[in-house]
């Protein structure tokens, strides 16, 4: 007996980021948006724990304890006495180190699927619980939708949204540290005020309203300075997508995948069209959002 679940990628259309906090990580004002990029987590009952990853990033992807979702499969089994011999396969399509939330969604994924394949019957409150644990984003995997994070990310309220969105995300020739962008912002920001993050009231309306055009005059990221200060080359990517006629262009996240708001679907396969012929990254993929959370398939 297995049991798949099928978790989506993340894209930030806000990610207001305040100083460092004394533990190390930064408060956050974190409007996420799932979108149609799924990964898939199926775990098997096996003699121990083992994980096999499968898809175009799979090599990079850590096969021993440090995998989320290993990690995730670990804290249930150990919170209810239970032997984690399980085999976790992922078939990876989130793009690996991308800004993207693809380990977070994984360790979503495992989660909610170890939770059914041992009917351990962990609640939906101790899940979230669990997924705070392994890392600031993955709860959001979890719920998927829209939400804002706000603490460093991991406190949700979910948001409404009022259409779809179509998207373009390049990916990029090589990854980004999370921990290095968050520290190039350090950098940036030395000798600066750094102001509270708030969510902007502007990107919730037009979210709400599921308006393409008022959401592109909102959209920021406040760690694009430093990820681009890592990977200045990303600025060629955005300005190829910008001037391929995408809403806006931006960062995902701690990137370094660029993301492209598009108005629709024909303009969203333009845009890739066009920046998979630019020579500014290594592959394109157009993607709609909101997209369901983690849910077993
Ligand atoms: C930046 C964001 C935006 O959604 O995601 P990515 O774009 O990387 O996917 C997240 O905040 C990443 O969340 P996640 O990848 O879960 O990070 P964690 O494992 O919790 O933390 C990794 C490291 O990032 C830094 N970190 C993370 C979250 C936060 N609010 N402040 C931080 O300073 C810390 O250095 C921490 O040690
Ligand atoms: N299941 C997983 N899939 C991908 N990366 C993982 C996984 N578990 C742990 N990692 C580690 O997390 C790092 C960040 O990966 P990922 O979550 O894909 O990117 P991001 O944090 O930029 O969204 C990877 O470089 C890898 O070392």
């Amino acid at each position: 007996m297995s049991v798949t679940v099928r978790v989506p990628a993340k894209v930030n259309v806000q990610l207001a980021v305040g100083a460092a906090r004394p533990d190390g990580f930064h408060d956050l004002a974190n409007v996420f948006l799932a979108v149609g990029l799924y990964d898939e987590v199926t775990v098997t009952p096996a003699d121990e724990l083992r994980i096999t990853c499968e898809g175009p990033d799979a090599e990079q992807v850590p096969l021993d304890r440090t995998n989320l979702a290993a990690r995730a499969a670990l804290e249930l089994a150990r919170r209810r006495g239970i032997e984690p011999a399980v085999h976790i396969h992922i078939a990876k399509d989130i793009p690996v180190a991308g800004g993207m939330a693809g380990g977070s969604a994984d360790g979503a994924g495992a989660l909610l699927a170890c939770n059914t394949l041992w009917q351990a019957g962990a609640s939906r409150a101790e899940l979230l619980a669990i997924c705070a644990e392994l890392g600031s984003d993955v709860p959001f995997s979890l719920v998927g939708g829209a939400a804002l994070g706000t603490g460093r990310g991991e406190q949700l309220r979910t948001l409404e949204v009022g259409g779809t969105f179509h998207w373009v995300f390049a990916m990029a020739d090589r990854g980004l540290s999370t921990p290095a962008v968050f520290r190039e912002f350090d950098r940036l920001a030395e000798g600066l005020d750094i102001p509270e993050p708030v969510a902007s009231e502007e990107l919730l309306r037009a979210l709400a309203k599921g308006d393409p055009d008022a959401l592109a005059s909102a959209v920021s990221n406040d760690l694009q300075p430093a990820a681009l200060s890592l990977f200045p080359e990303l600025a060629d990517t955005l300005t190829a997508g910008r001037t391929a006629g995408a809403l806006a262009a931006l960062v995902s996240g701690s990137g370094p995948t660029t993301a492209f708001l598009t108005r629709d679907p024909e303009s969203a396969a333009k845009v890739a069209e066009t920046l998979r012929g630019s020579g500014t990254c290594r592959t394109v993929r157009t993607a709609s959002g909101p997209a369901p959370g983690a849910t077993v398939i």
